[in-house]
């Protein structure tokens, strides 16, 4: 859809604020084009002093009422069409938060957050400059100069009103003209400027990896390049101004001494009296203004549209993984899970990152996966939430093919731990209630207990309404981690997934934190990522995946009497912790 019809979807909502708007813009300037016809008036009957005392008085409180009228009016033209175009700016901004909520993780793996922060910002910004301020800019030129025409055709000379329309015709063809151009500007700045975003909010999270890898001067030299490219799009933007906005007072000066000059002339052959030759020149000072607004509007809406180009991409992109035409009404699952020659591919790889992967969870089985780095663990779990779309009859949940199961459904049945263990800017009690609607306290804090971080949060200052500072920065690798497993605990799902989620703990609070598990865990199933054989040793089953197949599957006695990679894995970390020990000893 072309970015007019677009937004006049928007327009179209809110059409009688806009035509309240209007109409009371029309009535303004209706009213303001008597002021110059009163003076005229006054003018003609002071210099053949026909006029008495009383009718000028009638003439002035003609004035009065209608600057009185004036005032109201441009209150209410503000109210209704300034008004609208910020409850359009908030829309969008709703529906673009809404709509990205729907989108799938390969949509952010391709979209950085700068860039979409800044369609947010400064992209709607232009947005309602274009709904609002320019909207009154156009009506109020078209309007202002229609009435303004008609008087002085009527009232004074029709030559003379022709040639002070000169700038108008001009304005007109150079917006033509230079439309296309000034879009393109600004697209390509808007483009950079997103892109500085990009840079700033990276620069910004990853700040201890600058520090810790003496990377500051880099930084600041790359932000400044991108800094002067914006600059040297935006210049590009103002150059064009500079040239465009001067030619344009330079063309309006020229025009109104033109007409100065012709209605002076007809002024003195006697052609028209002086009192219109006064009129005529308060006429033309009120062309002024509808002129410079045409221009304004004109850059306003080249901006706009730039702009709107950019709301829509995010409006109109559609996401992968989403409820398909098939969905049941289940709204609860038991937690079986079944794995069906289960491949998959990540979207622009070449080779599958899992491999024919067969294998059946019955409810209230705790599965262990271990592997070594890179061999498809996280990608399984993640198929497991639907945050990546597979083929149907690959993964069936309950018996159903899991692109049949409603979307909410599922991930309302599995709480999940990831492995960056992310916590929101808030207490930790809201990001352990996170997922459920419950703020009881004695459920937070006995989830708390479950994950090992309640003695943590009761010695810190708030406790419980602690505030996680960004990315929970203000708490170890450890604390962050036992406040998300808390977090997915606190949800009871049927599926729990911990995805390396004790990885950062010591042995001993893991060796607890595994034992509060088999007890809130019971008949309910859970998986555990790991790479420690002491995370999962206690599992019901544990698949060691390698290469992105499934190479071994069973209870740890039975995989370490097969002698087979993990026996292997078990043996090294076994050798690990003794050479551990032994140093420990010696020292
Ligand atoms: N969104 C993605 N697009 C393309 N490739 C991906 C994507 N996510 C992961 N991969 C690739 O898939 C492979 C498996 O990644 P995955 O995160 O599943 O491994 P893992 O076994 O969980 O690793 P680790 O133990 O280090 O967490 C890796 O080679 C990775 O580069």
């Amino acid at each position: 859809m072309k970015p007019l019809p677009f937004i006049m979807q928007y327009v179209r909502r809110y059409k009688y604020r806009y035509i309240a708007g209007i109409l009371t813009l029309f009535a303004v300037d209706a009213a303001s084009v008597f002021i110059p016809k009163l003076t005229g008036i006054i003018t003609d009957g002071l210099t053949a002093r026909s006029i008495t005392w009383s009718s000028i008085r009638t003439c002035l409180l003609g004035i009065f009422l209608i600057g009185l009228l004036l005032a109201v009016g441009r209150f209410l033209w503000r109210y209704f069409l300034f008004g609208t175009a910020r409850i359009i700016e908030r829309e969008l901004r709703n529906e673009m938060f809404s709509h990205l909520e729907t989108m799938d993780v390969e949509y952010y793996n391709s979209h950085k957050t700068g860039d979409l922060m800044t369609r947010f910002t400064s992209d709607l910004n232009a947005v309602r400059m274009a709904l609002g301020p320019a909207v009154i800019c156009i009506f109020d030129s078209v309007v202002m100069t229609l009435l303004v025409v008609c008087q002085m055709m009527y009232y004074v000379n029709i030559k003379l009103t022709l040639l002070a329309l000169i700038p108008m015709v001009i304005i007109c063809l150079g917006y033509m003209h230079y439309g296309k151009v000034l879009d393109d500007l600004y697209t390509k700045r808007q483009d950079s400027v997103s892109n500085l975003a990009d840079f700033v909010q990276e620069s910004f999270s990853g700040i201890r990896v600058i520090k810790a890898f003496v990377r500051k001067q880099a930084e600041i030299l790359s932000f400044s390049k991108k800094n002067q490219d914006t600059m040297d799009k935006s210049m590009r933007i103002a150059k064009l101004e500079a040239i465009l906005i001067p030619l344009l007072d330079v063309i309006i000066g020229f025009s109104s001494l033109a007409s100065l000059l012709y209605g002076g002339y007809l002024a003195l052959i006697g052609q028209i009296t002086l009192g219109r030759f006064v009129a005529f020149n308060q006429y033309v000072n009120m062309l002024v203004w509808p002129m410079l607004a045409c221009s304004e509007a004109a850059v306003m809406f080249s901006q706009g549209t730039a702009s709107i180009r950019r709301v829509q991409e995010i409006l109109e992109a559609q996401t992968n993984v989403k409820d398909t035409a098939s969905v049941t009404t289940l709204d609860t699952l038991h937690g079986d899970i079944r794995f069906d020659h289960l491949t998959f591919t990540h979207l622009g790889n070449t080779s599958p990152v899992l491999h024919d992967i067969n294998l059946d969870i019955p409810s209230g089985t705790t599965l262990a996966i271990i592997g070594r780095t890179g061999n498809g663990k996280s990608t399984l779990v993640n198929l497991l939430l639907r945050l990546y779309n597979t083929e149907p009859g690959m993964i069936y949940l309950d018996d159903h093919d899991i692109n049949t199961i409603p979307l909410k459904t599922l991930r309302e049945n599995i709480a999940y731990v990831p492995q960056d263990n992310f916590l929101f800017s808030d207490t930790l009690k809201a990001n352990i209630a996170f997922g459920t609607k419950s703020q009881d306290m004695s459920r937070i804090i006995a989830a708390a207990k479950s994950a090992c971080i309640h003695d943590n949060i009761a010695n810190f200052p708030d406790n419980y309404d602690t505030i996680v500072g960004e990315r929970g920065v203000t708490l170890s690798g450890g604390q962050k981690q036992r406040s998300s497993i808390a977090r997915a605990l606190m949800k009871n799902a049927p599926i729990l997934i911990l995805d390396d989620s004790l990885s950062a703990v010591d042995t001993d609070t893991e060796e607890h934190i595994l034992h509060n598990l088999r007890d809130d865990r019971k008949g309910k199933t859970t998986i555990l990522i790991a790479h420690r054989i002491s995370t999962v040793q206690h599992a019901d089953l544990i698949m060691v995946l390698e290469n992105g197949e499934m190479k071994e599957l069973g209870t740890h006695t039975e995989l370490i009497q097969k002698n087979g990679i993990y026996k292997d894995m078990f043996e090294k970390q076994q050798l690990e912790a003794s050479i551990g020990e032994q140093e420990v000893a010696i020292r």
